[in-house]
């Protein structure tokens, strides 16, 4: 680590490493929301510590919730109420905090000022605003449809039906069902526009409101999620499979093993995608009781995906796909402009400035593998784009990867993983 830069390491050989990766971020910060909204208190093991999941533990001891770190687990007891003092949550950008908590402030008896970085200010939530509106809850946005707003509380929400475009971002629904069994009404929300990406994120939200004791029904574009008493003594967070897929990509590049501790044999999240596209890249992939191990040959193959389901996983394929033997295209993921930062245009700028042929499309990205070089590689804070950026380190000497602290959004310790795995 030099100044604000963190040089990648470039492997030496084929690689042998065991990898530890945190808890879901997806999952700490759901079973974070449904604990607050249960009767009894729950304890959360094994979650998340990382920026997105204390900003996430920080709003729900704003809203009046308790969280309590018991060594690696966090004990969290549901909103009490806080009386009727202005508070303030502080979102960061962290998409899941500041879509899934404007709903419990809604339910408490005060007014309540979001807001967090710049970027959060630019990434969509009007239509998430608009249709809580619509469920009762008074939120005052000077019309911006954007952070900074205030939710005055009014001591519950009716809830009922609604129509919603999820198109930009899954979690405006995941938002709506998570809050709906605290409705006076529950929730019935139809989906309109264009079908929301990320669909193993909403398949989640739908799984852990049925492990906290609630009733979701699903047909097709509309979702009904009744009201309910939820309660959940103790949930237990899987590894994060998206923190993992740098990991994974590391075997396919370098060569060897690399076994993923405690990958769970079936899952929601996304990143067990990586399983399928692995092999289809033309590498092993063994899923066991203990974890998985994935055999790369150090040779990809070049590939057409559609990653509309998995965009979060977009950064690090990409960074794969500039060594692989040909040509890929990247499609069905124009909703990740409105991510952490525009991901197309920074994968298509900093891939491009190191040697790649990478050019943005409507919805996705061309890559055409050259030979690359070091140099800078800016990272717009953006934890995924650290991630990518490790990925290239491994065959290309010198990239200086700007502001690595940043990977701290979901795995702060990842610098330090990347270099043991290495050694
Ligand atoms: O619900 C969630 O936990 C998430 C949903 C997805 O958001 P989008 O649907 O906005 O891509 C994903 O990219 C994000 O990292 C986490
Ligand atoms: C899009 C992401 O995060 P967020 O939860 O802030 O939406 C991500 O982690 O890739």
């Amino acid at each position: 680590m030099s100044g604000n830069t963190w040089t990648a390491p470039t492997a030496t050989g084929p690689l042998d490493a065991e990898v530890r990766v945190p808890g879901s971020k997806s999952i700490t910060n759901r079973a974070f929301v449904l604990a607050a909204l249960s009767t009894g208190p729950t304890l959360v093991r094994r979650p998340l510590d990382s920026r997105d999941a204390r900003l996430m533990q920080g709003a729900l001891a704003a809203l009046g919730g308790r969280v309590e770190p018991q060594g690696d687990d966090v004990l969290v007891s549901p909103l009490a109420p806080e009386g009727t003092e202005p508070a303030s949550v502080v979102l960061g950008n962290a998409g899941t905090v500041a879509r899934f908590t404007p709903a419990l402030a809604g339910l408490g008896s005060r007014p309540v000022l979001f807001d967090g970085d710049e970027a959060i200010r630019r990434r969509p939530i009007a239509p998430l605003l608009r249709a809580l509106s619509e469920l009762g809850v008074d939120i005052d946005d000077d019309g911006r449809g954007a952070p900074p707003f205030t939710v005055r509380g009014r001591g519950g929400i009716a809830g009922g039906k609604v129509e919603l475009d999820s198109s930009a971002s899954s979690q405006f629904l995941s938002a709506l069902l998570l809050a709906g069994p605290s409705f006076e009404s529950g929730v019935t929300v139809r989906l309109v526009g264009d079908a929301p990406p990320s669909e193993p994120h909403i398949a989640m939200t739908l799984d852990l409101l049925r492990r906290f004791g609630a009733a979701p029904e699903r047909s097709g574009v509309e979702f009904h999620v009744p009201p309910a008493e939820l309660n959940c003594p103790e949930y237990a967070v899987e590894p994060d499979l998206s923190t993992a897929a740098p990991f994974v990509a590391a075997a396919a590049l370098a060569g060897g093993t690399v076994r993923i501790e405690g990958w769970p044999e079936r899952t929601t999240q996304p990143g067990d995608w990586l399983r399928s596209l692995v092999v289809e890249l033309g590498q092993r992939a063994d899923l066991d009781a203990n974890g998985l191990t994935v055999t790369g040959t150090g040779e990809i193959r070049g590939a057409r995906l559609d990653l509309h389901e998995v965009g979060e996983l977009t950064p690090v394929v990409a960074a794969l796909l500039c060594f692989a033997d040909g040509p890929s295209v990247i499609s069905g993921v124009a909703h990740l402009r409105g991510h952490e930062t525009d991901r197309l245009a920074a994968l298509a700028t900093e891939l491009s400035a190191l040697g790649a042929g990478v050019t943005e499309t409507d919805d996705g990205l061309v890559i055409t593998p050259a030979p690359m070089h070091g140099g800078v590689f800016r990272t717009y804070e953006d934890h995924r784009l650290v991630m990518a950026a490790a990925v290239l380190g491994l065959r290309v000497p010198g990239v200086e990867v700007e502001n690595p602290a940043t990977v701290g959004k979901t795995f702060p310790g990842f610098t330090a993983a990347w270099q043991e795995m290495l050694s």
